[in-house]
Parts: structure tokens; C-alpha cells; sequence
């Protein structure tokens, strides 16, 4: 009837790319998020709508569905319920245990700074004001403030003078998902450049994409290349770390593995146990995008070395405030940026509302470098326009 059940938690636009690869495999797929006709749910088989983080709802969605495959597709999940099912013998991807490390960054942080020996930023936690502080005096101004629980920059802020601490403890509380009232203070790396590295664990070992060079904004990321020229001996340093943390977190899936890169240094920040935003460039880049390796290695299919086909950028197309009521145009313009010589291609979410700073669609580019192919990206992202409404 069908290859596999999967209830996948979280139904963004990652996980609507997920769904059309899974479901290219003749999966059945029971898409789940907070909010009616998320992107996921518009090409899956069956909906649910319920909080993540309602411990008894989210029982109640797996009970009801008995999925062969539960799929985390967002960080904020009550991983506890994951843990138990896990106990019963039910297949978390990639396991309970990574989903509930990298929902913390405390208890990622810990894990590869201290039990893994992966150099990272200095850093400190702080449930205070006044342990933000001394934090900082730790650390070394400048210093970026990120809740513990959080994620796309959510609450984080960096600091350059010691009279902005407060103001950034204040954005990171009201910002942080969860109950706990703590955030990380971290040392400020001066990166020359930062990576993804979608890291794929399956049943055939450990296996990499090329590096995925991104700049970001407000925590978030606006745009992302492929590849990243990097040397030999850093490349091997950022694949080594990438996979003593995914042997430790276990199970199938692919992970995005990022990373700041300093002139002589590979410094690990954190990761996602699933498909990465800034991966989104895969699915014109390589001939397997991060979302059908992801489902390949949950389904234990093969996985073969990944293709590039050539350099290849992405560039977010941003809603700029909040509304219910809006258009989208320009995709004939965006799209008329492709030639002989350059592929083209936009992805729009179909995401309901619009609020400031909200992802809507991706625009996609090859070209003969990276420069140009960013260069197009971004010029198509600017030709899609988001008109309000009233
Ligand atoms: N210690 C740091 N030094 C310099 N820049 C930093 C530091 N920490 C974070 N950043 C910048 O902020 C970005 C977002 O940080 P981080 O990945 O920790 O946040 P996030 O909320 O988990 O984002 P996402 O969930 O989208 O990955 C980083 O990619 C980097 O550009
Ligand atoms: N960095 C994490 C990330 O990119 N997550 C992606 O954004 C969606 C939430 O978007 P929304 O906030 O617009 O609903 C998530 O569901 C996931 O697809
Ligand atoms: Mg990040």
C-alpha cells in the first residue's frame, strides 16, 4: 500500500520538501504543526493541527497514527513524549535523544565542547541579569546572547558594550520558546566565512555534501552558496567533528552541521538532527537535494556520493510585515532570469499569513562561480514582490 508511515512533527517549508521526496518514494505522510495549511500539509496525506509542544496531543497524534517513522521537523517538541515512545519501540529520526540535545543549546554545547572535546566558542550560561554579566566578563565583549530555547536568531542578540546586556537579556527572555529562563552567552567569533555541512548518517556509514558557504541576518539566513572553497586540512577538521557528534546523537537521517571558519580554525557552533534552511540550495545544486537524502537514509535506502552539479546560491524572499491578506508576483519576472547557460527556479512556501522578517519562498541560481550565482539568486529573490492587502 505504501513504503512507510510517517508523522512528521513541524510543517514548514522544509518539511513540505521532505513530504514530496518521501512521498516520491510511495510513503504515506501525516503532516502536524500549530497552524491549518502549513506548506507541509498542502502536499501531504493527512493533517493534524496541534501544538508541539502539548505533551497529550502529541500522544494522541502518535497513538492515532502508529507511524512507521516520527519525524521532527522543528526544534521545539515535547522530546520527553519522543523519549517514550522511543522506549516503546518507536523509529524517532534520527533518534529521541538528538532531538532533545539540539532543542537545548546547553545540552548540545555540553555534549561537544565537554564530552566530545570540539573546540567551540567560550561561552557561559546565564539565568540572571546579573549572571549575563559575568557571563560576559567571561566571554569578552563583544558577545551574542541567544536563548537557550530558540531558533532562526529568535531572541538573539550581539553585544558590544556592557550598557547593552540588559537590553539583550530582556529580548532574549521575551523571545525564548520553552519555560526555562536561560540563555547562553557566547565569545563573538570574527568568522571569515561560516558552513553547513549536511552530514548523512545511514545504515552505510557516514557520508558529506560539499560545504554550504551562508551570510545571515538577524540570526536568520538570507542567503547560501555551493560550494565553499575551503582548504584541505579545514575541510577534514569540520568532517571529523561533524561526525564524532552524529556517531554520538545516532540513528539515520541527514544532519546540518554548521560551523564558523576563522583563518586557520574550524570552530563547531551547532546542528540540526534533520534538513537545514540553508541547504535549501540543494534542491537545485545537487542531484539528490538534502530532502531525498534525508529520506533515503530514514528509509534505509542507499546513498550514493552526492553529485554537484555546479556552483549554485539560494536567496530567502522575505515577507516585510505583518498580514492575512496579501499577493505574491513576480515569478514570471524571477523566472525569466533562467537561460542556456543559468538554471532559475523559485520555491513559494504557501504559507497562510505574512509577519515581518517570515520566510515566504526561496529563489535558486546556478552560475559559472559562486559570485554570479548569488548575484542571480538575489536578483531573482528581488523580482518576487509580496503586495499587502488593506
Ligand atoms: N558566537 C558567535 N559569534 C559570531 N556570530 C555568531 C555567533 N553565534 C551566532 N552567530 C551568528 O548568528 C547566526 C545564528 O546563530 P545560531 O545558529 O546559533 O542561531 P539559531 O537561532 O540556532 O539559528 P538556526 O536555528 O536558524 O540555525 C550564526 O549562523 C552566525 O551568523
Ligand atoms: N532555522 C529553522 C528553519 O528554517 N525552520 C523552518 O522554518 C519553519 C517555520 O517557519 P515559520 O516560522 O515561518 O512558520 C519550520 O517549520 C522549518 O521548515
Ligand atoms: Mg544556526
Amino acid at each position: 500500500m505504501f513504503t512507510a508511515k510517517i508523522l512528521l512533527l513541524g510543517s514548514g517549508e522544509l518539511g513540505k520538501e521532505f513530504v514530496i521526496s518521501s512521498k516520491r518514494y510511495g510513503c504515506h505522510v501525516v503532516a502536524c504543526d500549530s497552524y491549518a495549511n502549513a506548506p507541509a500539509m498542502q502536499v501531504a496525506d493527512e493533517a493534524e493541527v496541534f501544538s508541539m509542544l502539548d505533551a497529550d496531543a502529541l500522544r494522541q497524534a502518535i497513538e492515532k497514527h502508529r507511524p512507521d517513522f516520527i519525524v521532527p521537523e522543528i526544534e521545539a517538541i515535547r522530546t520527553e513524549v519522543l523519549q517514550e515512545f522511543e522506549d516503546k519501540g518507536f523509529t524517532v529520526v534520527p533518534s529521541a535523544r538528538a532531538a532533545s540535545l539540539t532543542m537545548n543549546r546547553d545540552r548540545i554545547r555540553e555534549l561537544a565542547a565537554t564530552e566530545l572535546g570540539l573546540r567551540t566558542s567560550k561561552y557561559r550560561y546565564a539565568e540572571s541579569l546579573e549572571e549575563v554579566r559575568a557571563g560576559a566578563e567571561h566571554t569578552g565583549l563583544p558577545c551574542v546572547i541567544k536563548p537557550v530555547m530558540s531558533s532562526s536568531g529568535k531572541g538573539q542578540s550581539t553585544v558590544r558594550t556592557a550598557d547593552q546586556l540588559e537590553q539583550a537579556w530582556n529580548d532574549a527572555v521575551a523571545n525564548m520558546r520553552g519555560d526555562r529562563k536561560k540563555v547562553i552567552v557566547e565569545e563573538f567569533i570574527a568568522f571569515e566565512y561560516e558552513i553547513t555541512l549536511l552530514t548523512i548518517r545511514s545504515r552505510e556509514g557516514v557520508s558529506f555534501c560539499e560545504p554550504i558557504g551562508h551570510r545571515q541576518e538577524r540570526g536568520d539566513y538570507q542567503e547560501s552558496w555551493q560550494p565553499t572553497p575551503m582548504t584541505e586540512k579545514l575541510l577534514a577538521d569540520a568532517k571529523e567533528m561533524a561526525t564524532k557528534v552524529v556517531d554520538n546523537l545516532g540513528g539515520y537521517g541527514i544532519f546540518g552541521v554548521e560551523f564558523f571558519v576563522t583563518r586557520d580554525e574550524v570552530i563547531f557552533s551547532e546542528l540540526s538532527p534533520r534538513p537545514h534552511d540553508t541547504g535549501l540550495v540543494t534542491l537545485l545544486s545537487q542531484n539528490l537535494s538534502e530532502f531525498d537524502l534525508h529520506a533515503r537514509a530514514v528509509l534505509g535506502l542507499p546513498i550514493p556520493p552526492v553529485r554537484l552539479y555546479g556552483p549554485t546560491a539560494s536567496a530567502v524572499i522575505l515577507a516585510d510585515r505583518e498580514a492575512e491578506r496579501f499577493e505574491i508576483r513576480g515569478l514570471r519576472e524571477a523566472l525569466e532570469l533562467g537561460s542556456k547557460d543559468a538554471d532559475v527556479e523559485v520555491r513559494l512556501f504557501g504559507k497562510p499569513t505574512t509577519r515581518k522578517h517570515r520566510r515566504m519562498g526561496v529563489a535558486l541560481a546556478s552560475g559559472s562561480t559562486v559570485e554570479e550565482a548569488r548575484e542571480r539568486a538575489r536578483q531573482a529573490a528581488d523580482r518576487v514582490q509580496i503586495t499587502y492587502e488593506g
